[in-house]
């Protein structure tokens, strides 16, 4: 098993705020993964966070690049997240610099992060051999146009990852021989729940509960999803004053009270941990969120013989898209880069369900078989030109 290869402590200058990066692996010198900013942000969680986008780089096929993540304990509606943010980016930029790729994540915007790194000179970070790639830099450029472009009403970037669940929640709910308008319910309503939301309605699902940071919203016959994300704020909170009179609103700690047939974690990690986990009414759990089982959580779950597609599974829509995109592996149209999420989200549920299936085995335990990253590199300054090609 492959141990974090480097991990790097910081602490603002200004505020009480503390942050990491940790860095899994690198595969040709490069390595990806978003920074997140909350209040609970621990190191062994962005360490944990980490290990799981090696795990999903294997699994979005990528050759080209390993696993990372950055988080910094803060609160990300502070007036001054954007500041925090941005001196936490200036001390990691040596990281950046020799092929430390980092993105958004919850907390933060990826628009903020691109200012950050345009006002230091840095497009998307690459390596030095990736710079001097046309075929890079092409993709690069197709890439920056497709951040501007939207789908469903939606930016692209924020459908990816929500929509790519949706397609795996689907494929596996199918494979369980589920019954058609199941009921679903989602917690977190930012760029990933509002938009799993949205394709869950689109193919049928009845979205019967929503939670986010601050409510419930619950309706037996299915909430009008489209209307929620239309009057939702910048931090994914949705507006009471839009929702129709028969919704029952209840605190966001009853999420699991609500039966259901498909539970979707979209918000934070552990949140169904040892003293909720028999409360799951669902008997499939999609993880939109990453990690959000904390470990005696699963293994509760596991006992119930609740089937699970787990994060790097289904979540790995946005890296997908930056992947095959700057890697010129899809045409660079919202459609194509949508449907080469939906065949590669359906194609890994199917096989992972398949082999559990077979071998008798949890969905999350084979997850970690089929897709284990297997390659350490160093950083593109130390390997030989040869080994990069
Ligand atoms: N954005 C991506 O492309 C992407 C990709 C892979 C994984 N993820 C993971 O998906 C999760 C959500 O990311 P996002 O980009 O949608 O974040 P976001 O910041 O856009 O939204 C977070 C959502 O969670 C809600 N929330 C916060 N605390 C909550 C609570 N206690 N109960 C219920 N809801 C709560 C917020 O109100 C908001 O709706 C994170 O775990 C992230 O790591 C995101």
């Amino acid at each position: 098993m492959l141990k974090p290869y480097i991990v790097v402590e910081w602490n603002d200058t200004e505020t009480d705020a503390k942050g990491w990066l940790a860095v899994h692996n690198f595969v040709k010198g490069y390595t990806g993964g978003g920074t997140r900013m909350h209040p609970t942000v621990t190191r062994e969680e962005v360490e944990r966070l980490a290990e799981a986008m090696a795990y999903k780089y294997v699994a979005c096929e990528s050759e080209t690049t390993g696993g990372c993540k950055a988080g910094i304990a803060y609160d990300y509606k502070a007036p001054d997240a954007y500041a925090v943010l941005r001196r936490f980016l200036i001390a990691m930029m040596p990281y950046i610099d020799i092929g430390v790729s980092l993105g958004s994540d919850l907390g933060t915007k990826y628009e903020d992060v691109l200012k950050i790194f345009n006002e230091f000179g840095i497009d998307i970070p690459l390596t030095k051999s990736m710079k001097q790639n046309p075929n890079v830099l092409q993709g690069i450029k197709d890439f920056d146009e497709l951040l501007t472009t939207k789908i469903d009403g939606l930016f692209l970037n924020d459908v990816v990852t929500g929509y790519g669940v949706a397609f795996s929640a689907d494929e596996a709910w199918k494979f369980k021989n589920g019954k058609g308008g199941a009921r679903v319910v989602i917690q977190g309503f930012g760029c990933v729940g509002a938009s799993c939301a949205l394709k869950m309605s689109q193919l049928g699902y009845k979205v019967v509960g929503i939670s986010d940071a601050a409510l419930l919203v619950t309706c037996e016959e299915g909430l009008d999803v489209q209307t929620l994300i239309d009057h939702k704020n910048m931090y994914g909170e949705m507006d009471k004053a839009f929702f129709e009179p028969h919704y029952d609103v209840r605190p966001n700690t009853e999420w699991l009270d609500i039966d259901c047939d498909i539970l979707i974690p979209s918000a934070l990690e552990d949140v169904i941990h040892i003293s909720n986990a028999k409360s799951v009414k669902a008997s499939l759990i999609v993880e939109a969120a990453n990690i959000p089982l904390s470990s005696e959580g699963d293994e509760i779950i596991r006992q119930r013989g609740i089937d699970v597609v787990n994060d790097f599974v289904a979540n790995l829509g946005a890296i997908r898209f930056y992947d095959a995109v700057i890697f010129g592996l899809v045409k660079p149209n919202p459609q194509a880069v949508v449907d080469d999420i939906e065949k590669l989200c359906r194609k890994n549920t199917y096989h992972l369900f398949t082999q559990a299936k077979k071998q008798k085995k949890y969905q999350r335990e084979v997850a970690y078989e089929i897709f284990k990253p297997t390659i350490s590199d160093l950083p593109e300054y130390a390997v030989p030109s040869e080994a990069l090609s």
